[in-house]
């Protein structure tokens, strides 16, 4: 993702990407210089890049997915200081997926079944997807309920048939798959199937892009993508 976000800076302002940061020592120098900092590193260093914006008085946009609880409660804390936009899917279609997701779980009783598929390449390293989390918090909070209480994220063995109401998920990887998300609502008689599909990476990092300039200027905050997309209800 570090590359696409570059190529995307490229293609829209001409910009060239500097050499790579020395990660450790220079997270904090990168903070110190710069208005808005896009993170994709892999999960473990959230936490830590939200105490750098907060200290630095610098926004951020995070697309890290795995994130932890202890991510998330950094994230707060630093979202009392400065603009911080995290999303586990920067593309428009998605964002609009969680919003089809969360009305037709609210219109669906829990006669119909949600699962959610999802399909990524081999070098991915966490599961389910954050776009799966997404998908699996708009259905929950369409249906009204915490989607830890709901959610049944692996099968295996004898496990009982599926309790009504839980929100299941599915992990598929392989190949150079880039993003493949199905919420499948399953009923006695019929199947409705949402689906997003994406086809090239550069889809992510022009929604960061768009969400880094979004951020420049908004006030401290803890923000998502359908905040910069104007799609919040
Ligand atoms: N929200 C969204 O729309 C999207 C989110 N993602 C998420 O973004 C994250 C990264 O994905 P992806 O780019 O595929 O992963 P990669 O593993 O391909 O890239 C991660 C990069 O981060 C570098 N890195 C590792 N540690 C640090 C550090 N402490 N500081 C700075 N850089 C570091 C790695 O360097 P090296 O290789 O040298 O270790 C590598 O270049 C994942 O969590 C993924 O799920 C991905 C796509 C879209
Ligand atoms: O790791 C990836 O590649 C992706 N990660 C994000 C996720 O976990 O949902 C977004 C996108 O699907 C690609």
């Amino acid at each position: 993702m570090g590359r696409a976000v570059t190529d995307a800076l490229t293609d829209t302002v001409g910009m060239v990407a500097g050499p790579a940061a020395d990660r450790d020592g220079d997270a904090a120098a990168v903070f110190a210089g710069s208005d808005v900092v896009i993170d994709f590193t892999p999960p473990g260093h959230t936490a830590r890049h939200a105490g750098l914006a907060a200290a630095h008085g610098t926004a951020c946009v995070v697309g890290t997915t795995g994130l932890a609880a202890a991510d998330h409660a950094a994230m707060d804390a630093a979202a009392m200081d400065v603009a911080l936009v995290q999303a586990g899917n920067f593309s428009l279609g998605v964002n609009l997926l969680t919003a089809f997701t969360r009305r037709a779980a609210a219109i669906l009783d829990d006669g119909w079944d949600i699962e959610i598929l999802e399909m990524h390449h081999r070098h991915k390293v966490d599961a389910p997807s954050g776009t799966a989390t997404l998908l699996g918090e708009a259905a929950a909070h369409g249906r009204g309920v915490a989607l830890d209480d709901v959610a049944r994220r692996s099968r295996d063995g004898v496990i009982g048939e599926r309790p009504a109401g839980e929100i299941g998920f599915a992990t598929l990887r392989g190949g150079s798959v880039i993003g493949e998300h199905e919420v499948i609502f399953a009923a006695g008689s019929e199947r409705l199937v949402l689906a997003h599909r994406a086809e090239d990476r550069g889809l992510f990092a022009r929604g960061a892009l768009t969400a880094a300039r979004w951020a420049a200027t908004a006030a401290p905050g803890r923000y998502d993508m359908l905040d910069v997309l104007g799609l919040k209800d």
